[in-house]
């Protein structure tokens, strides 16, 4: 079997492609761990999963099966040859905007009928994911907050919706913060609503600079942000609370400006549901803003 050596120097993602010595006689699970690979970083996961799940279901109805092709995904574009089909995968345009293609190397001849249902059968499933595709990002809008790119107050809701029901069934606590920008109107009122709202995405990258993997901050709404911690103590909490005033506090932008956090924060109780939890972290921090502002209180 041949490999055009123009598809590999074509992509941006050769790293992730097994070395052509390697390339023959993949395994299914080999392949599908190197799609896996090569989609999870194009955040394309449940588009692969889903065109590569149904079309390797369906194969053996044409007498084929996904060990009779070397396939995988490639963005950009590649030279066809007679041993390569190409098939590009509708509404799969990456965020520079190159398409995703599905490419099927052909280790034995193909009858005309196999190709035409190969190319069938690419097409069905080649629309589904498209929807997919779609499905995904209006999920990514809805959830989105846009002016910092945190999740809003949607994703919030449910995301310490997974949080409890995981704390209540592995009997761990998480935490909540919710932190509050000190004299925010003044920014606005001062230097417009266009200077404020670059005050807002600046926390929110403080907030993700500072934060780890595994801790989730959100824009609860005007100059109100919370974060879900893997914090199972209170002294935890307190930490990663005094990380993010450290971080805010000493960001010169911030100072110039006189902006400041004050910060109030909750430990899982069993039983709590997110307004319980929320409400307790809620009254924390409006214990810091009735006591001079810029500081952080547990509930
Ligand atoms: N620029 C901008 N301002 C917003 C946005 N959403 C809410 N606001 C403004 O944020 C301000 C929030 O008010 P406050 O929290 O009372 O203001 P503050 O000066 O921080 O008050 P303290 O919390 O007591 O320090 C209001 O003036 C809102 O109009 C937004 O998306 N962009």
């Amino acid at each position: 079997m041949e490999f055009s050596t123009t598809v590999y120097d074509s992509t941006h993602h050769s790293s992730f492609y097994p070395r052509e010595s390697q390339a023959h006689g993949l395994s299914v699970a080999e392949l599908t761990l190197f799609i896996n690979r090569l989609l999870s970083t194009l955040e394309l996961e449940e588009l692969g999963t889903l065109y590569f799940q149904q079309l390797n279901a369906l194969l053996p109805v044409a007498g084929l099966s996904l060990t009779d092709f070397d396939s995988r995904w490639v963005f950009g574009n590649a030279k066809i040859s007679s041993t390569l089909i190409d098939l590009p995968l509708q509404g799969s345009a990456s965020s520079s905007g190159e398409q995703a293609h599905a490419y099927y190397y052909i280790s034995s001849p193909l009858s005309l009928s196999q190709r035409e249902i190969l190319f069938q059968l690419h097409d069905l499933f080649g629309k589904q994911a498209k929807h997919a595709v779609s499905h995904l990002r209006m999920k990514g809008m809805a959830t989105k907050d846009a002016l910092t790119g945190l999740g809003n107050r949607i994703a919030f809701e449910q995301s310490m919706m997974r949080q409890r029901s995981w704390a209540q069934r592995r009997d761990e606590p998480f935490s909540l913060l919710v932190l509050d920008l000190d004299n925010f109107k003044q920014v606005n009122d001062n230097f417009g609503h266009s200077e404020g709202d670059r005050v807002l995405a600046h926390v929110a990258t403080h907030l993700v600079n500072v934060l780890r993997d595994e801790d989730e901050p959100f824009r609860f709404g005007g100059d109100e942000f919370c974060c879900i911690l893997d914090c199972q103590t209170d002294q935890q909490l307190s930490c990663a609370a005094e990380r993010i005033k450290t971080s805010i506090s000493t960001s010169e932008y911030l100072a110039k400006l006189g902006v400041s956090c004050s910060l109030g924060g909750a430990l899982y109780r069993i039983g709590d549901s997110t307004n319980s939890m929320f409400d307790r972290a809620d009254s924390a921090l409006y214990k810091v803003k009735n006591s001079g502002k810029n500081d952080y209180q547990a509930a």
